[in-house]
């Protein structure tokens, strides 16, 4: 685990002590938008036009962030359009690195041996942590983002015309409560399963993991009443809580200590995610095996044996029942 400094490698932990404790998240380094025309988006250059067997997508299977663009990937029908490399679930020294032996591809487009190594072909003087996912782009042979939040919005529509796929997450007259959604659930559940297991202080600790329990009270509460976060219509704040708690029990749980309860004891909750997970394709995009590998694997600040806990067993295929909402 480590970050680049002007292009070169330190393995490095997260600091915490300026923090009082609190793990504090890097702003993704690469903010470009792919666009139907190629014309900027909201942030950094223009020239990334959506064209078949461009772009590329470097993921973890692990990683909650990483997956956001697999399902949307999968939801938009661009399996065709965009190729993927899946890193090892081992994130050591060098961090993310590439191998093909455990249900990763290894790099299919470089060969290179470290995700690093695909950040500073980017940029040769990169500084900044060396995070998943990561859109490149073949044709510039840059990355175009490796920030999940805005890749999902791109893929969302800006291949409409080629795929003909035109499912909307981010329907215009929901925006301003999606944003809303997001931004609560973001900081106390997405970030937060992490501001509790990075803490380095009890405070920080206890302060982050009743932030998130109070989160998941809240949005059971949501749940009881309709079947998705905005009522009826299934969207992005859907699928960016979904990657969370999928990984919930599994990990978050026990790895990162957030253990007043386990989803399973929220009904509404545990209905909701078994529902987006036995949507078409999606089960697909979970890999339980990387996921438990990875984190119990990789933080050995947390986890100094990397021993990987059997349990428990989870079954998302069981009948979801909500159509009842
Ligand atoms: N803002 C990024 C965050 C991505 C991120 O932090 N990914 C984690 C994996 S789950 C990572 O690569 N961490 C490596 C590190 O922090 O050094 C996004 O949402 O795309």
């Amino acid at each position: 685990m480590g970050l680049l400094i002007e292009g070169k490698w330190h393995d490095q932990w997260y600091e915490t002590k300026n923090a009082k404790g609190e793990f504090v998240r890097e702003q993704a380094g690469f903010r470009h938008w792919l666009t139907k025309d190629g014309n900027p988006g909201l942030t950094g250059e223009g020239g990334f036009k959506a064209e078949p067997s461009r772009y590329h997508l470097y993921v973890s299977l692990a990683c909650p962030w990483a997956h956001r663009t697999l399902i949307f990937r999968k939801l938009k029908g661009l399996e065709d359009l965009i190729t993927v490399s899946v890193v090892s679930p081992d994130m050591l020294e060098q961090g993310w690195s590439f191998d093909t032996e455990t249900g990763s591809t290894g790099d299919e487009l470089y060969a290179a041996d470290f995700m690093h190594q695909i950040y500073s072909r980017a940029n040769s003087n990169y500084t900044g942590r060396v995070t998943v996912p990561v859109l490149w782009d073949k044709q510039q042979q840059t990355i175009v983002s490796n920030e999940s939040s805005e890749i999902i919005r791109m893929f969302n529509s800006a291949f409409d015309d080629l795929t003909g796929n035109r499912s909307d997450y981010w329907p215009q007259p929901l925006r301003d409560e999606i944003e809303e959604l997001n931004s609560w659930i973001y900081d106390s559940v997405n970030n937060g399963v992490y501001r509790a297991g990075f803490a380095t202080t009890q405070e920080a600790y206890e302060h982050n993991v009743k932030a998130l329990f109070s989160s998941l009270e809240r949005i059971e509460a949501i749940l009881s009443q309709q079947r998705y976060l905005t009522g009826a219509v299934l969207t992005e704040a859907d699928w960016r809580l979904f990657t969370t708690l999928i990984r919930f029990d599994a990990v978050y749980h026990g790895h990162f200590k957030c253990n007043l309860k386990q989803l399973r004891e929220y009904p509404n909750i545990s209905g909701y995610i078994r529902e987006l997970y036995q949507i078409e394709g999606i089960a697909e995009t979970v890999d339980m095996v990387h996921i438990k590998q990875h984190y119990y694997g990789s933080h050995h600040m947390i986890n100094p044996t990397q021993i990987v806990p059997l349990g428990p067993e989870l079954d998302f295929d069981f009948p979801h029942e909500r159509g009842v909402l």
